[in-house]
């Protein structure tokens, strides 16, 4: 173990008095995006007045004998990333390169085209997106491009600006013309770097406008609180229209009458889908969208036959299937390529790597006791909330909670025991920082957007690289820093290096020793472990008598 736990966090200490303002700091967060969000509505005010007609055909649309030269321009290979990046400099660079290339429209077609490609490569080159696939469409400028480029509507330009949304994310830039231009896509971009709104976003901007025709749009979620997620940033997004969306809840699978429900888009797990599928109850022949959200967990063993339901519903034979995940394996992208037409693969940075913003640190605890003991003492010494613990299963989620209740500290817990609403509650709670650290077990640790986390701790190490990427990936979003810590135990080294690989591509330190560890092969690393626990052995075994 090292010297003391206060490296933990490294912030304010744990006291009530002396929390408040910094409490007060992580509350506030929401109010400075609210200011910024100001600035961007008057921008896209600005944009706005200088709408322009449809053009999105010249610039998507190109002869077959010119794709394969587009391809090559598109998959030059760039070295590192950064999720929000973007550059005065080469936006103005840009701006000059577009000006020349008005001039010369007119005297050359041809010169247009590949004057367009090498841009197309620039821009992804700034933004490093790699993408592979026949003709890829070119990246987004900007947000006004919805509009001049594919003739979106406004109310969805209005909502982008007030949620402070001043560009697209790289993913974004990417993935929305892709989707827009009737293209499948699958992509993988790193957490927290919005691949929710840039599959949610041309999905409206395609669907056009409420129906009463039955549901159009699907999004598959691993997880209830994921959906749940999901479903509230895209009604973020309608507001203004007369678009349904939907998350799919247990008393909707059990007393709605699908044929007469209002629903454009349905957000739901597999399981809830499938069971409705099963009762029959709902019609998915006209869903021309599908979405798999972290899709490299919907094809896991355990979810694969409810997936493969769905899909198999969604019948519509021209249906625009795309996947999204921060991790994605080999195998998913086979199995995605075999059920996938034509499809345009977008990787944002290197695939399956942690978030750049995320400060990741190894802490050797010795024993379980070690742990409890390490957390302990960290939180008596200092604590910056809001922080995210990770255990390896429910009844340790529980143990700890057990032990940690009682003590100066807001604690929650979520596991897959309890019942939906507590899981609810769990969230929102945490959400609105009435608790400040979140005891939880995987069920949260994919996609969820607690903004503001300050350091995710996986007291259980994780089971899998791409768990650990997930469960630290809670933190450091949208562009800001966090922290990560991962404890581990005797039984945990033999996996040190795997996550240590994952810690150095993206840009953390590791102790050289872990580095010369013989690489294994992982699949669930989920060993027995001693219950968490400090109270003195005899008096458990009182306790139990
Ligand atoms: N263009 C944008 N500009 C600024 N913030 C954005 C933009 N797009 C999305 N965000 C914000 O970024 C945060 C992360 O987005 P999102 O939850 O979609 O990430 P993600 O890539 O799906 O992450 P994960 O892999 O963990 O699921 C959210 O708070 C979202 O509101």
């Amino acid at each position: 173990m090292e010297k003391s736990a206060n490296f933990l966090f490294g912030g304010t200490n744990f006291n009530r008095k002396k929390f408040a303002p910094d409490f007060a700091k992580f509350k506030n967060r929401k109010e400075d995006d609210d200011e910024d969000h100001n600035k961007k509505v008057s921008f896209f005010e600005q944009e706005e007045e200088e709408e322009k007609p449809e053009q999105e055909k010249t610039v998507s649309s190109s002869s077959s004998s010119k794709k394969r030269k587009r391809k090559s321009a598109n998959s030059e290979p760039v070295e590192g990333f950064d999720v929000f990046k973007s550059s005065k400099k080469s936006r103005s660079k840009g701006k000059e390169v577009e000006q020349d290339t008005k001039d010369e429209t007119l005297e050359n077609p041809k010169k247009e085209f590949y004057r367009q490609m090498e841009q197309d490569a620039l821009s992804r080159k700034q933004y490093n997106i790699h993408v592979s696939g026949e003709n890829v469409p070119a990246p987004l400028k900007s947000f006004t491009e919805l509009l001049s480029r594919y003739g979106c509507k406004k109310y969805i330009l209005r909502n982008l600006a007030e949620l402070g949304f001043k560009e697209p994310t790289p993913i974004q830039r990417q993935a929305i013309p892709v989707l827009l231009s009737g293209r499948e896509c699958f992509a993988c971009a790193p957490t927290g770097s919005g691949k929710t709104f840039a599959f949610i976003c041309p999905m409206l901007i395609k669907l056009k406008r409420h129906s009463s025709d039955g549901i159009r749009a699907v999004i598959l979620s691993p997880a209830r609180e994921l959906a749940a997620q999901t479903a509230r940033e895209g009604k973020k997004l309608i507001k203004g229209s007369k678009f349904n969306i939907r998350l799919m809840t247990k008393p909707l699978v059990k007393t709605a009458d699908f044929s007469k429900l209002q629903c454009d888009v349905l957000i739901s797990t597999p399981m809830r889908l499938k069971r409705a599928i099963k009762a029959k109850k709902i019609d998915l022949s006209k869903v021309e969208y599908l979405v798999l959200d972290e899709s490299d967990k919907l094809f896991e063993q355990s979810m694969l036959k409810q997936i493969d339901g769905v899909v198999k519903a969604c019948s519509n034979p021209s249906i625009i299937r795309s996947l999204f995940s921060a991790t994605l394996p080999d195998s998913v992208e086979e199995l995605a390529r075999s059920i996938m037409h034509d499809a345009v693969r977008v990787i944002i940075g290197r695939k399956n790597t942690a978030s750049e913003t995320v400060k990741q640190k190894l802490v050797f605890a010795g024993t379980e006791e070690g742990k409890l003991l390490a957390l302990r003492q960290s939180f008596a010494q200092s604590l910056n909330p809001p922080v995210l613990i990770f255990l390896q299963s429910k009844e340790r989620a529980k143990q700890l909670y057990d032990e940690l209740k009682c003590e100066d500290i807001r604690v929650g817990v979520i596991h897959s025991d309890l019942p939906p609403g507590e899981r609810e509650n769990a969230v929102d709670r945490f959400r609105a920082g009435e608790t400040w650290v979140l005891i939880a077990t995987d069920v949260i640790a994919r996609g969820m957007d607690f903004k503001g986390i300050n350091c995710v701790i996986n007291y259980d190490f994780p089971d899998s690289a791409s768990a650990y990427i997930h469960r630290i990936g809670r933190s450091g979003r949208a562009g800001r820093s966090g922290e990560a810590i991962t404890f581990y135990t005797e039984e945990d080294v033999p996996f040190l290096r795997n996550i240590a690989n994952t810690m150095t591509s993206s840009g953390c330190e590791v102790p050289s020793w872990i580095l010369t560890l013989k690489k294994k092969k992982w699949k669930k690393h989920r060993p027995k472990r001693d219950s968490i626990s400090t109270r003195p052995k005899d008096s458990k075994i009182e306790q139990e008598e």
